[in-house]
């Protein structure tokens, strides 16, 4: 066991409790150490593709409570692309985080952004979205580009197996991502307080969840994410994949659900043993007029809010609730001012902050937590 190794889930602070029904058994509170700082789990992580959280400054996103968030391989190395940010001191001190920073390995956007590709053995090959460079993505120049930019958990280089899929098709994509752990592994440099994260692949297939589990438990990896869902299949189909697949991993390593989710999602992960999370939709919706709150999602454009002088939250203690209403958002959001953009963020990804210290909060104290949302 390294000495301080980036998956310390403290015996003593882990609480692992037995739910009065097997629910929640599996729902577990823990700290991630990591050489950025400590991950409450069940964490959310706000998403910060091009080396921002969208309309948020790093500062405001660190009191919503966020203790972790993302960047992206794939649009880094494309601009401003990752020996420069090297040079210029990492990631962290680019974009003035200085807690923990996790990035996607890259493949995922590759096959959802980038135009003419080709998936080959040694990686994908493709032409930039921006301007039609070529480049390569391989489990080696992945690993490398993560670390370049300095990131604190480095994601395997993997190929996100789309849905639906037919269980040959699923056994390929699996067995692909397999080999290609394997080289991420022996490409990735090891050091205390960093990790790297295997992806787990296998579609709905749960004989395929399991062989890919074993490949990638050999390689020894920090933690392991569960990927190739939220791709399309539901939440029923999603659900079902969840009710075996944690448990096909080693319970003292944080398990890291990909692109999830909406806040039931979230909670219905965490029953099943998931601890970290990253998804667009605070963000993203936010941008886009959406507010979540404990009345439901709030759709700011409506025109029933023109006038109305409430707050999203009477209770909510960020920028938006303290000090505006609803009719200002309306308005702002209405005539596309970018305050609309900054306090809908602000406010959503407080909204998911909040909904995890509760569910961090309802396990440590051994209740149950279905009716949080
Ligand atoms: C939405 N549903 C969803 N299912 C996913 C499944 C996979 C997967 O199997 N493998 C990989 N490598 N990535 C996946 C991803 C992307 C997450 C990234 O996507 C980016 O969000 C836009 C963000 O990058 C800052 C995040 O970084 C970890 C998924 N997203
Ligand atoms: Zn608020």
């Amino acid at each position: 066991e390294k000495e301080v190794s980036i998956t310390k889930f403290p015996a003593d602070e882990r609480k692992i409790i037995a739910k009065a029904h097997d629910k929640y058994k599996k729902a577990r509170a823990g700290i991630i150490n990591t050489r950025h700082g400590q991950i409450h789990t069940p964490a959310f992580m706000p998403v910060g593709t091009k080396g921002t959280v969208k309309a948020m400054l790093p500062e405001s996103v660190q009191t919503t409570g966020a203790d972790i968030i993302l960047g992206n391989t794939y649009h880094l190395m494309l601009q401003p692309g990752a020996k420069r940010v090297f040079k210029l001191g990492g990631l962290h001190k680019f974009m003035n985080w200085s807690k923990p920073l996790l990035t996607d390995s890259g493949g995922f956007q590759v096959m959802s952004l980038s135009k003419l590709r080709k998936i080959t053995e040694e990686g994908v090959i493709f032409n930039s979205h921006i301007d039609g460079s070529k480049f390569m993505l391989s489990p080696e120049s992945s690993t490398e580009i993560q670390y370049l930019l300095g990131s604190t958990i480095t994601m395997a280089f993997d190929e996100c197996t789309p849905y639906p899929s037919t269980y040959e098709q699923a056994k390929s994509s699996m067995e692909l991502t397999s080999r290609w752990a394997k080289r991420s592994r022996k490409a990735f440099y090891s050091r205390d307080g960093y990790g790297q994260f295997g992806i787990i692949q296998g579609s709905i297939y749960n004989d395929l969840r399991l062989k890919s589990a074993l490949d990638l438990i050999e390689l020894d990896f920090e933690g392991y994410a569960i990927g190739g869902l939220a791709v399309g299949e539901g939440q029923e189909l999603m659900f079902k994949v969840l009710d075996y697949a944690p448990d096909l991993l080693p319970i003292n390593k944080p398990r890291y659900l990909m692109g999830v989710g909406k806040p039931a999602d979230i909670i219905g992960a965490v029953q099943r043993g998931i601890d970290m999370f990253d998804c667009v939709i605070p963000t993203r919706s936010g941008r886009n007029g959406q507010a979540f709150t404990k009345y439901g999602v709030v759709n700011i454009r409506n025109s029933k809010y023109k006038e109305d002088n409430t707050p999203l939250e009477e209770d909510c203690l960020c920028p938006a609730c303290k000090n505006y209403t609803k009719a200002y958002l309306h308005y702002l959001v209405k005539v596309k001012e970018i305050l609309g953009a900054m306090l809908m963020t602000w406010h959503n990804l407080m909204y998911f902050q909040k909904l995890m210290l509760r569910i961090r909060e309802y396990i440590a104290q051994g209740k149950d937590f279905d009716f949080i949302s």
